[in-house]
């Protein structure tokens, strides 16, 4: 049998930004966007930072999520999505945290994965289809709102990597 050579990539995070995660999602934030004026000029008004993505028939659901770190350098052994919705994570706690994501496609290019770093105070919004971790918190117990799909059909595939390819997350932390 070929022994398939092993394949190593090491994931650097880069700084999380509106243009650099377009391809993935949206990334909700105040810093630096748009706003207008509402409730007799007492509040700003971000308007549609991101946009929710639903099947016919499905509802869009909030939730919170209590997530603890993982040990890091991190081995990447799998990448899910979600094709029926969006998903999206905002900090509760103003706590930075960690975004791996993979382009759409019917499995995650190894070679097409990025990782980000996001402030606590930047939420993001995976558009339906895309690949990525599951939450990848950098603070015990932290926690996140989180906006996605609830309806009938799966809405979760997972893939896992061969053995062979290690995907390292080694963030400087
Ligand atoms: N499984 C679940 O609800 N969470 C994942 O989708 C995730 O992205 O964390
Ligand atoms: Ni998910």
């Amino acid at each position: 049998m070929e022994k398939v050579p092993a394949t190593e990539l090491i994931l650097k995070p880069e700084l999380l930004t509106k243009e650099a995660f377009a391809p993935f999602g949206d990334v909700i934030e105040a810093q630096d966007r748009e706003y207008f004026m509402i409730n007799n000029g007492s509040t700003r008004r971000y308007h549609k930072l991101a946009t929710t993505q639903v099947d016919d028939g499905s509802s869009v659901i909030i939730n919170i999520f209590q997530a603890t770190p993982l040990l890091y350098p991190l081995n990447i052994k799998m990448l899910e999505r979600h094709p029926k919705g969006s998903q999206a994570f905002m900090p509760l706690l103003g706590n930075d945290y960690l975004v791996v994501v993979a382009p759409l496609g019917n499995e995650p290019d190894p070679d097409s994965i990025r990782a980000f770093y996001a402030k606590g105070s930047q939420g993001v919004n995976y558009h339906r289809g895309v690949w990525h971790h599951p939450v990848l918190a950098l603070t015990p117990n932290d926690q996140f709102l989180v906006v996605d799909r609830e309806g009938v059909g799966n809405n979760c595939d997972e893939f896992f990597f061969l053995e062979q390819t290690h995907v390292i997350l080694a963030p400087n932390l």
